[in-house]
C-alpha cells in the first residue's frame, strides 16, 4: 500500500473512532437517558467554559431550572439536586471518594483536603480537627478579637458621628481574615490592615484560583507547561509567587521554634500556641502517625487558603445584605446592642461568650448571607465507588461523578419560600409547614458528612464577632452613587446576575467577589 493510502486510512479510523465515541457518549453511555445541555455530553470543556467566566454555580443553577433534578452536566458528571442525594453522597459513611479532579489541587504532597478518601485521609482529618476543635478554639477567640478592633480601628473614622470614607469590603474583609488565619496558623504577624507590603496575598490567592479552577475540568492543561504558562500566565506567576511566600512562611515558622531568627524573616516574631504547634506535635492514636515536614507545608496551605478567602466572603456578604435590607439591619444592631447593654462590649479582648452565642437573629442574618451567596457555591465533585450508589429509584453506577450544586440547592423553592429573597426570619420562624426542618435539610455552605468543613466552628466564631463588634462601635451604609453598586447584580448583566438585591461571587473554587463598598459611622455609646 502506498505511504498516502495508509494515511487515508489511518484518518479514516481515526474519524470513525472519533463518530462511534460520540455515538456511544451520546446514545449508549450510563449517562445518557439523562438530560443536559448538548455539547456536555462529549466534553468536560462545557464545565471548563464555565469555570473560567467564574458563572459555574448559576450555570448550575439554570441547567436544573430548565432540564430538572437530574442533570448530565459533563460526559460522565451527574448533577442532583434534591435533599436525598445531598444526604447519600455527603454522608458520614459515604459510597463515594473526592473526584479524581481534587490530585489538581495538590502541591507536591497530598493534604487533609485534597486527598481522594480512605484511611490515608482519615488519620489527617482526625489531626486536623483537634488543631480546630472546641477547646482548641477557646484559645483563639482573643486572637480574634484584637484583629477585628483592629479592623474596626481601619474601617470606622476615629471620632463619633462622623461619617467614613468609602471602603471596600472585599478588600478590607480578606486582609482581616488573611491576618487571622496566619496569626492562628503559624503565630505570623503579616499585618495586611496595618500596612501595604503584603497586601498583594488575597489577590495572588484569587488569581490562582482561576486557572486552578479551569484544571479541575481539563488537568491535562497542566502537561503542556507553555500551553499553560500561556494560557494562565498571571496565574502561574500569582501561584508561584504564593508558594515561596507560605513555603518560606512554613519553613520560619518551624525554624522559630527551634530558637533560630532571622532579621530577614517575613515576620519575626516568636511563636505561640498555635494550629502549626498542635500539627507539629500530634500523633494519630489509631495509627501512630504524624505529619511529616513536607505535609505540614500542605497542610498549611490548605488552612490559611481554605481558610481566609472563603471567611472573607461571608464576611463581607452579610455587610452587604444587612446594608440593603433594613429591616434586618435595625433587627440585628438591636440585638447585638442589647446583648452587650452593661457589659463593656470586647473588655479584656474577648467577645465570645455567652452573650454573642445567644444573638439568634445575628446568627440567622449570617446563615442567610451563607445561603444566598455560599462562599463554596458550584459542584463538590464526588465518584461513586464500587456497588454503585442509589438515590430514589435511579441507580448510579461505579466511577460516575456525582454532586449537589450547592448554589442551585439553596435557591431551590422547595426548600426555601422566595429563595431569592434575604429573609433571616426563614431560619428562626416555622410557616407552620416544616420551613425550617425543610431549609436545614439542604443548607450546606460547608459541606457535610466525613468530608465537611473542619474549620466550620472557627469560620463561625470569625464572621460573627466581627459582623458583632462592627454593629456594637457603630453603622454602616452602602457608599452613594457607581460605588454603592458594586458587587450587586445588575438588570443589563447575563440572567442569574440580574438582581440587584444579590451579591455576586465569581465562582473559582471558591467565590471571588467585589465590593460592597460602605462608609462607616462610629456611635456615641451609652451603655
Ligand atoms: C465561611 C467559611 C468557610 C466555608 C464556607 C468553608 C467551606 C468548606 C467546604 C464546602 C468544604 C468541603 C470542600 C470539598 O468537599 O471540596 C470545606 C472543607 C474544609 N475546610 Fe472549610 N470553609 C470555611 C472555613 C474554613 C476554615 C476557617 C478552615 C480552617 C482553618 C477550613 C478548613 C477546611 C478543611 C481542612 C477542609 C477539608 C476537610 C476534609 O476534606 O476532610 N475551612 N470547607
Amino acid at each position: 500500500m502506498a505511504a498516502h493510502s495508509k494515511l487515508l486510512a489511518a484518518g479514516v479510523c481515526l474519524v470513525l473512532l472519533i463518530v462511534w465515541r460520540l455515538v456511544y457518549l451520546c446514545f449508549f453511555h450510563p449517562l445518557a437517558k439523562y438530560p443536559g445541555p448538548f455539547i456536555a455530553k462529549f466534553s468536560n470543556l462545557y464545565g471548563a467554559y464555565h469555570a473560567w467566566r467564574g458563572d459555574a454555580h448559576l450555570d448550575m443553577w439554570r441547567t436544573h431550572e430548565k432540564y430538572g433534578d437530574f442533570v448530565r452536566h459533563m460526559p460522565n458528571t451527574l448533577f442532583i439536586r434534591n435533599s436525598e442525594a445531598l444526604h447519600a453522597i455527603f454522608s458520614i459513611k459515604p459510597s463515594v471518594l473526592k473526584s479524581a479532579h481534587y490530585r489538581v489541587l495538590e502541591t507536591n504532597v497530598a493534604s487533609t483536603f485534597s486527598l481522594r478518601g480512605g484511611h490515608d485521609h482519615l488519620w489527617r482529618r482526625r489531626l486536623v480537627s483537634t488543631a480546630l476543635s472546641e477547646k482548641a478554639q477557646r484559645g483563639m477567640d482573643g486572637r480574634i478579637a484584637v484583629h477585628v478592633r483592629k479592623f474596626c480601628d481601619m474601617v470606622f473614622p476615629k471620632e463619633a458621628k462622623v461619617l467614613g470614607k468609602p471602603m471596600d469590603m472585599s478588600e478590607w474583609c480578606s486582609y482581616l481574615t488573611f491576618d487571622l488565619m496566619a496569626d492562628l496558623v503559624f503565630s505570623a504577624s503579616y499585618n495586611l490592615l496595618g500596612n501595604e507590603r503584603f497586601r498583594y496575598m488575597p489577590h495572588v490567592i484569587d488569581k490562582s484560583n482561576v486557572r486552578m479552577s479551569v484544571l479541575v475540568y481539563i488537568p491535562f492543561i497542566a502537561w503542556f507547561k507553555y500551553i499553560d504558562a500561556f494560557v494562565f500566565k498571571e496565574a502561574s506567576i500569582a501561584r508561584n509567587r504564593f508558594m515561596r511566600f507560605v513555603i518560606r512562611a512554613v519553613r520560619e515558622r518551624a525554624d522559630r521554634a527551634t530558637g533560630k531568627w532571622s532579621s530577614q524573616s517575613l515576620d519575626p516574631c516568636p511563636p505561640r500556641n498555635d494550629i502549626y504547634s498542635t500539627l507539629a506535635t500530634a500523633k494519630d492514636p489509631d495509627s501512630g502517625k504524624s505529619f511529616s515536614s513536607q505535609e505540614m507545608v500542605s497542610e498549611s496551605i490548605t488552612l490559611v487558603v481554605a481558610g481566609s478567602d472563603t471567611t472573607s466572603t461571608a464576611i463581607s456578604s452579610t455587610f452587604f445584605y444587612l446594608a440593603d435590607t433594613k429591616h434586618a439591619y435595625r433587627k440585628v444592631a438591636r440585638e447585638i446592642r442589647e446583648a452587650f447593654k452593661n457589659k463593656p462590649f470586647g473588655e479584656g479582648g474577648v467577645a465570645w461568650g455567652p452573650e454573642l452565642s445567644g444573638c439568634a437573629y445575628l446568627r440567622a442574618c449570617v446563615d442567610e448571607a451563607l445561603r444566598m451567596s455560599p462562599p463554596n457555591g458550584a459542584a463538590l465533585t464526588r465518584e461513586v465507588m464500587p456497588g454503585g450508589l442509589k438515590i430514589g429509584r435511579q441507580y448510579i453506577p461505579a466511577g460516575t461523578v456525582v454532586s449537589v450544586p450547592v448554589y442551585a440547592i439553596h435557591h431551590d423553592p422547595r426548600y426555601f419560600v422566595e429563595p431569592f429573597s434575604y429573609y433571616p426570619e426563614r431560619w428562626l420562624e416555622d410557616d407552620g409547614t416544616g420551613s425550617i426542618k425543610r431549609a436545614r435539610s439542604v443548607f450546606n455552605p460547608f459541606s457535610m458528612g466525613i468530608r465537611g468543613c473542619l474549620g466550620r466552628n472557627l469560620a463561625y466564631h470569625e464572621i460573627l464577632t466581627t459582623v458583632a463588634t462592627v454593629l456594637y462601635f457603630g453603622d454602616f451604609q452602602f457608599a452613594e452613587g457607581d460605588l454603592g453598586k458594586v458587587g450587586r447584580g445588575s438588570p443589563q448583566a447575563q440572567y442569574g446576575r440580574h438582581r440587584e438585591n444579590e451579591y455576586q461571587l465569581r465562582d473559582h473554587l471558591s467565590g471571588q467577589k467585589n465590593g460592597p463598598w460602605l462608609r462607616f459611622r462610629r456611635r456615641n455609646i451609652v451603655d
